[in-house]
């Protein structure tokens, strides 16, 4: 199975990807683990993409899509993935679609995760407040005015990856403000799963 799960931060979709994980041996996809760990381990793609991330914007779509290349083609990723934060633009959205044709790939759903903007802070500050409580590091763009510019990224630049999807018929919409359960019922429902 290959799916993408759209939906800004704070929607729920590292939740529901580590869910389909367990279930259904899916590999996760995070482009922003990816590129978290790229910056700690400091290789050239961390070292720029540090500065972008801790702002709060988008990296560029060349070194994301380079890295999903990549990842892609991986022998197990064969049995199936779950992107999870890409594609972030439809310039992403588009170079997967031609990756996919290449390697003779198709998706088999892109689950869109709707939630108000209105309740995001709240759910990535108690992120945070709880990370902070077990002593784990808290991510360098999980701050007011980098959550800001996130939220402003998704609106302008990811939001529109829902329409392209919707317009190849492609794009199945859950309810995000639902019970985490209700949620992982809801998109098993649309994969028949
Ligand atoms: N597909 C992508 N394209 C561009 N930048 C990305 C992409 N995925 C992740 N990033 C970078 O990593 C950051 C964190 O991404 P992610 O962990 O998915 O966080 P969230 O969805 O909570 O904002 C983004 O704000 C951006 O800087």
């Amino acid at each position: 199975m290959k799916l993408i799960l759209l939906g800004p931060p704070g929607a729920g979709k590292g939740t529901q990807a580590q869910r389909l994980v367990e279930r259904h041996g899916l590999v996760q996809l995070s482009t922003g683990d990816m590129l978290r760990a790229a910056v700690k381990a400091g290789t050239p793609i961390g070292l720029k993409a540090k500065d972008v991330m801790a702002r709060g914007e988008l990296v560029s779509d060349a070194i994301v899509v380079g890295i999903i290349a990549d990842r892609i083609a991986e022998p197990d990723c064969a049995k199936g993935f779950i992107l999870d934060g890409f594609p972030r633009t439809v310039a992403q959205a588009e170079a997967l679609d031609a990756m996919l044709a290449e390697k003779g790939m198709k998706l088999d759903g892109v689950i869109e995760l709707k939630v108000d903007e209105g309740i995001l802070v709240g759910r990535i500050e108690k992120r945070v407040a709880e990370m902070t409580a077990r002593g784990e590091p808290v991510r360098a763009d999980d701050n007011a005015e980098a959550l800001k510019k996130r939220l402003d990224a998704y609106r302008e630049q990811t939001a529109p990856v829902s329409g392209y999807y919707a317009s190849k018929g492609a794009l199945k919409t859950v309810d995000g403000m639902a019970p985490i359960d209700d949620v992982t019922k809801a998109i098993a429902a649309h994969l028949g799963v």
